[in-house]
């Protein structure tokens, strides 16, 4: 049977954002502070040439659209060049904390929503442009976005909503013909690189630095329309709105957000900027900018190269921060409850959802089913020291342990060549103390496996549906940039579809699961990125 879809241009959008919160009716383009307002509404600036370079199409289908041509009215839309009827594009107007210091207004600088789609299952989801051109939150910048960042935004979305990671995702991404000036090393040289537009799609786009942006500024009255909102779109099993559901609502807030850490922490993914304003009100991965996948396993690690200092967003930081986040967002939705000193009891939650969730998780990519907490909890530590001493590659090292499960629960007398080649096929030059630790961990994993009951298979089998094979390693992203400067889309799109099964096996993309190579190591965007984009 056919599912039966329309082009993006023909599409009905709603608007409740705009509809129901507050918006300045200044439509100039100059940046500005914004008082009293929950957003601007703003049309993005058209582009040269909009041209489409990839669309995903199981969202495209799920939000009923159909598959645009390469050039055309729907990527028109796509790009900003066309708004319809409509839609009611807007920008919202939020602060944060960067790097840990109150910023004051930021506000959606180059990101231009155009409204609401509703999906094949009914659901809302809010497009939004990525690049769109400048709005009143600007500030100094030009509301653009270079291709390279918008590709790795656009495949990253897609590739973290495979693995099953809450996150955001990406419509489309679409080549603007227009040239953007950017300093990619932060050198003082400035050149000019290809332009594009994402289209990001989740049920909205409000972070913690909205609610942060109306405590600042003390207008109470916008703080609880925007909770308001929220709430009733976004978390109405909790019902009506009153100061004992704003304090239920900010506990599932800390519930969601501990469930997005532990995916991150399980499949080694560092955001690499966890600001207030890039924290989702929703729980999901916003903002895909100086991401990456942890290689080695580091725990101080950063891909960001303007956090090479503090190390503040660095891997093993993140549960860390997400909880400074959020005790930022309880100080900002305090005056909205009777007994604000309660909130700090609902980040108790996060923590709790945390280690349960990270426990749980650690499990299944063990193979493992609870049978003793204490001693599983000594296995898992004794396991990231291991790892971290090793410096083995983790997507590797869980994948190669999920295929060799069988073999050590058969304990055959080449058990220590066994473990040998597991940590080769992980290693990046590990020392012998790594080494020996890691043996130590796996003769102990070993003699823990020997107590589950389920075939050995099974185990395997499990494992395998828990450890990636591949994930978006910033060299292969950096690879498909290069070809896409030139014109050449395969890498995207050979990369867009292996990653869309990224537990299946794929014999043919084996090269793409493979350990980094040592040219990568220090090529800039392989490992580390700057935050210019
Ligand atoms: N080229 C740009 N033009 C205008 N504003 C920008 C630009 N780049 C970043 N900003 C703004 O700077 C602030 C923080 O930057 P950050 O890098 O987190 O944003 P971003 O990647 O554009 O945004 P998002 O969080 O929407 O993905 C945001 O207010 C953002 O809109």
């Amino acid at each position: 049977m056919s599912i039966s879809t329309q082009s993006l241009e023909q599409a009905p959008f709603q608007n409740s954002f705009v509809e129901e919160l507050k918006g300045e009716a200044s439509r100039n383009k100059n940046p500005r502070q914004v008082p009293g307002y929950h957003y601007s509404r703003i049309e993005p600036t058209p582009v040269r040439d909009p041209h489409l370079l990839a669309w995903s199409d199981d969202l495209g289908g799920f939000l009923g659209l159909a598959r645009p041509e390469e050039r055309g009215p729907a990527v028109n839309a796509l790009a900003g060049n066309l708004v319809t009827e409509s839609m009611k594009p807007f920008a919202a107007r939020y602060g944060g904390h960067q790097f840990g210091h109150w910023a004051g207004q930021l506000g959606d600088g180059r990101a231009i929503s155009l409204g609401e789609l509703t999906a094949v299952d009914g659901s809302t989801w809010e497009i939004q442009l990525k690049g769109a051109g400048p709005t009143p939150y600007s500030r100094r910048a030009d509301g653009r976005a270079v291709l390279r960042s918008s590709l790795r935004e656009f495949l990253c979305s897609e590739a973290m909503y495979y693995l099953g990671v809450p996150t955001t995702r990406a419509l489309s991404l679409v080549g603007t013909g227009d040239k953007v000036v950017r300093d990619m090393f932060y050198n003082g040289n400035a050149q000019e690189e290809p332009g594009a537009v994402v289209a990001r799609v989740a049920p909205t786009f409000i972070r913690f630095g909205n609610f942060q942006m109306m405590a600042v500024a003390g207008e109470k009255d916008n703080l609880r329309a925007l909770a308001d909102y929220v709430i009733k779109h976004h978390y109405p099993e909790l019902g009506e709105p009153s100061p004992e559901v704003y304090m239920r609502w900010f506990e599932e807030v800390c519930r969601r957000t501990a469930v997005m850490i532990a995916h991150w922490m399980s499949v080694g993914f560092v955001h690499g900027v966890m600001n207030t304003d890039n924290m989702s009100i929703l729980g999901l991965t916003i903002d895909y900018g100086p991401y990456g996948w942890l290689e080695p396993y580091e725990l101080d690690w950063t891909p960001n190269t303007t956090d090479f200092s503090s190390r503040r967003y660095a891997f093993g930081q993140q549960p860390q921060v997400a909880l400074w986040n959020l005790y930022q967002l309880a100080r900002a939705i305090a005056p909205l409850v009777h007994e604000p000193e309660a909130l700090r009891g609902s980040l108790d939650q996060y923590t709790k959802t945390l280690a349960e969730t990270q426990h749980a998780m650690m499990l299944r990519k063990l193979g493992l089913t609870e049978l003793n907490q204490e001693e599983d909890r000594a296995l898992i530590e004794g396991l990231h020291e291991a790892m971290a001493e090793s410096q083995v590659d983790m997507t590797i090292f869980f994948r190669r342990l999920s295929h060799a499960a069988p073999a050590l629960i058969a304990s055959s007398e080449n058990q220590n060549a066994l473990f040998q080649e597991i940590v080769q096929a992980a290693s990046y030059g590990t020392s012998p103390e790594g080494e020996q630790m890691l043996h130590q961990w796996l003769q102990r994993y070993t003699d823990r496996l020997h107590q589950e009951s389920a075939d050995p298979e099974a185990i395997r089998e499990s494992m395998l549906s828990a450890n990636p094979k591949y994930v978006l390693r910033n060299y292969l992203a950096q690879q498909a940039i290069e070809a896409a400067e030139t014109g050449d889309l395969s890498v995207l799109n050979r990369l867009m579809e292996v990653l869309k099964t990224p537990f299946a096996e794929q014999p043919e993309h084996d090269e793409l699961a493979t350990k980094r190579p040592d040219w990568a190591r220090t090529k800039a965007g392989c490992a580390t990125l700057s935050c210019s984009s």
